[in-house]
């Protein structure tokens, strides 16, 4: 932590402690329900900020928290009224620990629901996370045995603690929470979080499981917020149907929105402020401020994506990171590894019969390849042949496609249908077609989360340097990004994304790379580079297959060539005899070749 932060949080802390000593106990209670808030806001950024799953029903997961407590420590009439209130701190114990497990299990359902599915977008979630807490209002009112009907729950709160009480453990609960965050945000887990939010495709084929990764940080977002609400009801001793309500999901939308997305911090005040002009404004304008919270959102979202605290956040530490240079990632030279096994000749992915269609278009009619250990394959043919939806169909079993792709990897024992992770994971690295990058990570970041190649990064921990094969330096400097390590992908040029992302499939440490149009965009000087680094690839003993439509690169640097035509493979042979073969000519020019 650099002087100023330092300073700064102390001050904050000193606010914090003396505050409530310069107020009455009526703010001191708004000010501990706006740090629950807070809390919420935070855990609400962490799935939608940095996890980029947009959660409209966030206030369902705070609304089980307080139904639960309020359930636990009072007993209903069979109208729902409460009759009875039970003081024990157990009964409390017993509400929140309930509230908890219960949302949490129920996020992680929905979240399975939501994100498992192929057609899952941000669309699908947005309207089934509505759905659901739209639901749970409805099945709130009309259960008055469950949570006191429209009336809700009331007269439970924790006895024996004061205002002043509650406002230092919500407090402490906050700075906790932050902090936990905070320390979350920068570890490596932080940065596979940003890189699934920017290209969860990406972050697939590079051995991560994207769709745990999310249901994770959606699960445990539900968590918080539901401890949130017990200690909410606790300290208010209310439970009702606004807690779990579409108004009350829209304001931590809009505490998230106003603060800036992805900063903690901006949230974290954005709620506070927020939830305490609204407690103001209110009592004296209860319809109006709804709309005002409603055109905020909306203007936040039109002009200042960013939030308004938020850049602000991100101003003090580019001014800070000037003075006081943070520890950023590096890059280094690892000593040469082998990646792939030496002794070509071996096959490592024997494709059979293979058939694939874009519902009635057949793509892919048959095709039977065997991919070599040791051998630099190339793939021609011409636009619309089927190059890249073969590369789609062996980098990922869960395609439907007929025919048979057999992995024979060392150490990996694939399934049937492997998912486009575990192929990454055993070692078959792709390039898209498309330079693919992660928008938010700086070239560093990128080659470190490829060189982990899906193994569960720490929480808690930050890696500052990276170590990557000499190939990868190689790549580096020939792609012309030595010297940009901390350069965010989304500022570099297309040519350089496309070098980043070459090194970032070499980074993985693959014994099968397939590299869509590696080339495209480069001059000749860097072509012939780039040739030269495939070519060291293949002497490593990596299988290196490439799709490619520079025919004169392809003669040059490929040990065999594979032409695919109308998705068949017309021609399978040494690159001279392709490049003389009339059938192969003909496919170029356009003629049919049955
Ligand atoms: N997602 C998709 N949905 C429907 N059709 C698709 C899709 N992707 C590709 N196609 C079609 O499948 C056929 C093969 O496309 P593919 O991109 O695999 O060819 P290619 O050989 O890689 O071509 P190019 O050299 O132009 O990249 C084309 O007719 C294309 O229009």
């Amino acid at each position: 932590m650099s002087r100023p932060v330092l300073i700064a949080t102390a001050a904050a802390a000193v606010v914090v402690l003396v505050a409530p000593y310069l107020t009455g106990t009526y703010y001191q209670q708004l000010l501990a329900q706006a740090f629950l808030y807070a809390i919420v806001a935070v855990s609400l950024d962490f799935v939608w900020g940095y996890a980029g799953v947009p959660d409209l029903g966030h206030a369902l997961w705070f609304g089980i928290g307080a139904l639960s407590v309020g359930h636990a420590t009072t007993v209903l009439s069979d109208v729902g009224l409460v009759t009875e209130v039970h003081g024990s701190f157990g009964r409390y114990a017993l509400g929140t620990l309930t509230g908890v497990v219960a949302a949490t299990v129920l996020a992680a359902i929905v979240a399975r629901l939501c994100l498992s599915s192929r057609r899952s977008n941000d669309f699908y979630i947005v309207v089934v996370t509505l759905a659901l807490a739209t639901a749970a209002v409805t099945v709130y009112d009309q259960t008055p045995a469950l949570g006191g009907g429209e009336n809700g729950l009331f007269g439970f709160n924790l006895q024996n603690v004061t205002p002043l009480g509650w406002y230092y453990i919500t407090a402490a609960l906050l700075a906790v929470t932050v902090a936990v965050a905070l320390v979350v945000v920068r570890s490596d887990f932080g940065l596979l979080m940003r890189a699934v939010r920017d290209n969860a495709p990406r972050a697939r084929y590079l051995g991560y499981n994207d769709v745990n990764v999310k249901i994770g940080v959606f699960t445990a977002g539900a968590a918080v917020t539901a401890l949130a609400g017990a200690v909410f009801a606790m300290m208010t001793g209310v439970a009702n149907d606004g807690q779990f309500s579409f108004t009350l999901a829209t304001s931590m939308l809009v505490w998230v929105a106003v603060g800036g997305r992805a900063t903690i911090v901006g949230p974290m005040v954005g709620a506070i402020v927020m939830s305490l002009a609204g407690a103001k404004l209110n009592e004296h304008f209860p319809a109006q401020w709804t709309i005002i919270e409603g055109a905020l959102l909306i203007a936040v979202v039109v002009f200042v994506p960013g939030g308004l605290i938020g850049p602000l956040v991100r101003l003090a530490g580019r001014l800070l990171a000037r003075r006081y240079p943070p520890r950023g990632r590096a890059i280094a030279a690892a000593p040469a590894r082998p990646a792939g096994e030496p002794g070509g000749g071996r096959p490592v992915i024997r494709i059979r019969d293979l058939v694939f269609g874009y519902g009635s278009l057949r793509v892919l009619d048959g095709v039977t390849l065997d991919v070599v250990a040791g051998e630099l394959l190339c793939v021609v043919g011409p636009n619309g042949a089927g190059k890249s939806t073969l590369t789609s169909v062996i980098t990922n079993r869960r395609l439907r496609s007929r025919g048979e792709v057999e992995y024979l990897l060392p150490g990996h024992r694939l399934g049937d249908r492997p998912a486009a992770h575990e192929i990454a994971r055993a070692g078959v690295g792709r390039k898209f077609q498309i330079p693919s990058v992660f928008a938010s990570l700086t070239v560093a970041e990128a080659l470190l989360l490829a060189d982990r190649r899906g193994a569960p990064p720490s929480l808690w921990r930050r890696s500052t340097t990276v170590e990557v094969a000499p190939a990868v330096v190689d790549i580096v400097r020939i792609a012309g990004l030595d010297g940009r390590a901390g350069t965010l992908s989304s500022d570099l040029s297309h040519g350089l994304r496309q070098g980043l992302e070459v090194a970032m499939a070499v980074a993985a440490r693959p014994r099968v790379i397939i590299l869509d149009e590696p080339t495209a965009g480069l001059t000749a000087h860097e072509r012939h580079d780039i040739g030269r680094v495939l070519e060291h690839l293949r002497d490593i003993g990596i299988a290196v297959v490439l799709i490619e439509h520079d025919l004169d690169f392809v003669i040059r640097v490929s040990d065999r060539v594979v032409v695919l035509h109308g998705g068949r493979v017309i021609e399978d042979g040494l690159p001279e005899t392709v490049r003389g073969s009339e059938v192969v000519r003909s496919a170029y020019l356009g003629t049919a070749v049955r």
